[in-house]
């Protein structure tokens, strides 16, 4: 993070399931709400003035299939910056979502499952790559959020050592559910790395953002909001105007 940013970046999601615009409850599939479009909601988040875009191929982290070509209309149709998350465990996925002019994407289960790649992309992309941390208590959730996939702290110290360039930091728990951020596990995290870290998960109301917003001195740089912004709990204008000083 730049040592003058003290915004809190906001990073609309659209996560796809099946081709359409989806929201799950704790990541689970099955608990899906679908919102239509994929498309039709990048497009509405980038009229709100979203500066991010968090684009989800569910199917591809679940191991049922992707939306490749989707995807890659949706991040095209984009101007604004997009993180691009779901599924990317080796050359061909990374190739793949990088050609759709992600700006970053985002490395899950590859991380905690094939440590050697990992580090190898790092290498190769820097800040192209982020690292989801996903995770219940502190053990960190593979394969679409279904396999444990080893200890948080532990997997930070050593992707920390590889160059990991930025983190974003999910806890399960608190995903879809409206529940509030995990502000401590947030905290926490920003103690074990001098990376940049984005935050996750639960956001419910302005106050949330408000509140993740104190943690940008910390090393908190974005949040990406989901559930509350398709349950119409505030808008995105209302949003962005909340973390704007
Ligand atoms: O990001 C993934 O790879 C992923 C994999 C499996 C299940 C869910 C996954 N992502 C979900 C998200 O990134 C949510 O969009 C995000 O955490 C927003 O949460 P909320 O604001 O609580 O809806």
């Amino acid at each position: 993070m730049t040592a003058t940013q003290n915004k809190l970046e906001l990073l609309p999601a659209v996560d796809v399931r099946d081709g359409q615009a989806v929201r799950l409850v704790h990541g689970e599939s099955g608990s899906e709400t679908s919102y239509g479009s994929p498309l039709e909601a990048a497009l509405a988040w980038q009229r709100s003035g979203a500066e991010w875009l968090h684009l989800v191929d569910l199917d591809a982290a679940f191991g049922t299939g992707d939306n490749r070509a989707l995807i890659r209309e949706v991040s095209q149709a984009m101007d604004i910056k997009v993180e691009l998350s779901g599924g990317i465990r080796d050359d061909d996925s990374l190739a793949a979502a990088l050609a759709t002019g992600a700006t970053r994407v985002n490395i899950g289960t590859a991380a905690l499952e094939d440590p050697e790649w990992v580090a190898k992309i790092i290498a190769e992309h820097g800040d192209k790559i982020a690292v989801g941390l996903d995770v219940r208590g502190t053990t960190l959730r593979g394969r679409g959020w279904t396999r444990d996939g080893g200890d948080l702290y532990e997997t930070l110290e050593r992707l920390n050592s590889e160059g990991c360039s930025r983190y974003v930091v999910t806890d399960i728990a608190k995903d879809g559910t409206l529940q509030g951020p995990n502000l401590e596990l947030l905290r926490n995290v920003c103690s074990a790395t001098d990376r940049p870290v984005v935050a996750s998960g639960g956001v419910s109301s302005l106050d949330d953002l408000r509140a993740i917003s104190e943690l940008v001195p910390l090393g908190v740089e974005g949040s990406i909001v989901g559930k509350a912004l398709y349950a119409k709990a505030f808008t995105l204008e209302e949003a962005l105007e909340a973390v704007s000083r």
